[in-house]
C-alpha cells in the first residue's frame, strides 16, 4: 500500500506465520533484490482492550519506528470499519471522512527533550542547530526545520544522526507559505527522503505551533501529496486525514530460505 507514495509492504501475521529477521525484512524492503518499500508493516492480533489490531513498524535499516502515520492510514483502510490501531506509541483510533479520505488519530505530542528523545535537558523549541529547529516526538522522534526544504537533502544525513539525537531522528524542513499551509520535505530516519512521511507532517505542525509560525488546522504538501493535520487545542491529540491507496496483494511464499 501507500499513502502519498510513502510505500509499505504490509504482512498480515494474524493467521501465517512470518519470522521477521532482520535479513528478512531488509530484503522484502529492497527495491531490487525484494518487494521494495519505505517501511515494513507487521500486523499482529491486539493484545489490548480497545484495540483491533497489532501494527508494527520496521525501516528498511531493520530500525522499528514508534509511529508511521501514512502506514496507519494505510492499515486503517486495509482493515475497514475505522479500527482501532494498537502501536507501541498508544492505542490510535481511526476514521473515515464524509469525503471518504482516511484519519487517524496520532495522540498527544511528547514535547520534552527525555521523551523525544534529546542526549541533554533543554528547551525543545529552539535546539542549539543551525537554522534552531524545534523538536517533538509523535512516538518517533522529529526535528522540524523552518527555514525552506532543501536542507533535507543537503544536510539530511548528517542531522539524523547528529548527537542531539540518541535514537536519531526524522528531519523535517518546511517552507511556511501561511499560518495553515506549508510545504515539507522529510529525510526520514532509517529511511532517507521520502515522498511524505505522515508522523513528519504532524510534527511538524505541533513544532510550528510551539515556536508561533502556524495554525493549529494546516495543510502540509509533501512532494507525494497533502495532508490535512489538525493539533486539537481541547485535549492536545493530532489529528492527520489523507488518503491510502492498495497497490497490489500477494502471498509471502513461506518456507523460503533467506538467500
Ligand atoms: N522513519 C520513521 C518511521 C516512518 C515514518 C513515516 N513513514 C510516516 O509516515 O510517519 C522513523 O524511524 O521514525
Amino acid at each position: 500500500m501507500q499513502g502519498l507514495g510513502n510505500d509499505f509492504v504490509i504482512i498480515d501475521r494474524r493467521h501465517e506465520r512470518f519470522d521477521a529477521t532482520l535479513h528478512t525484512m531488509s530484503k522484502l524492503c529492497d527495491r531490487r533484490f525484494g518487494v521494495g518499500c519505505d517501511q515494513l508493516v507487521l500486523l499482529d492480533a491486539p493484545d489490548r482492550d480497545g484495540a483491533d489490531i497489532r501494527v508494527r513498524f520496521y525501516n528498511p535499516d531493520g530500525s522499528e519506528a514508534g509511529a508511521c502515520g501514512n502506514a496507519s492510514r494505510c492499515v486503517a483502510a486495509l482493515i475497514g470499519n475505522a479500527p482501532v490501531l494498537q502501536t507501541s506509541a498508544g492505542l490510535l483510533p481511526s476514521f473515515i471522512t464524509p469525503e471518504g479520505e482516511i484519519g487517524v488519530d496520532m495522540g498527544v505530542p511528547a514535547l520534552d527533550w527525555q521523551r523525544i528523545p534529546l542526549s541533554q535537558a533543554m528547551d525543545t523549541v529552539e535546539l542549539p542547530l543551525p537554522g534552531s529547529p524545534a523538536a517533538c516526538s509523535m512516538g518517533n522522534p522529529h526535528a522540524t526545520f523552518f527555514d525552506g526544504m532543501d536542507r533535507a537533502d543537503r544536510e539530511g544525513a548528517a542531522l539524523e544522526r547528529d548527537a542531539l539525537f540518541p535514537e536519531r531522528a526524522n528531519i523535517g524542513c518546511a517552507e511556511i507559505v501561511s499560518r495553515d499551509f506549508i510545504r515539507l520535505r522529510v529525510w526520514e530516519r532509517g529511511a532517507g527522503l521520502t515522498l511524505a512521511c505522515g508522523s513528519g507532517a504532524c510534527a511538524a505542525v505541533v513544532n510550528g505551533v510551539r515556536r508561533g509560525l502556524l495554525d493549529r488546522e494546516c495543510r502540509v504538501e509533501m512532494d507525494g501529496g497533502a495532508l490535512r493535520i489538525h493539533w486539537r487545542e481541547a485535549d492536545g491529540h493530532v489529528l492527520m486525514i489523507g488518503p491510502a491507496t492498495h497497490v497490489f496483494e500477494g502471498l509471502y511464499p513461506l518456507g523460503t530460505h533467506d538467500g
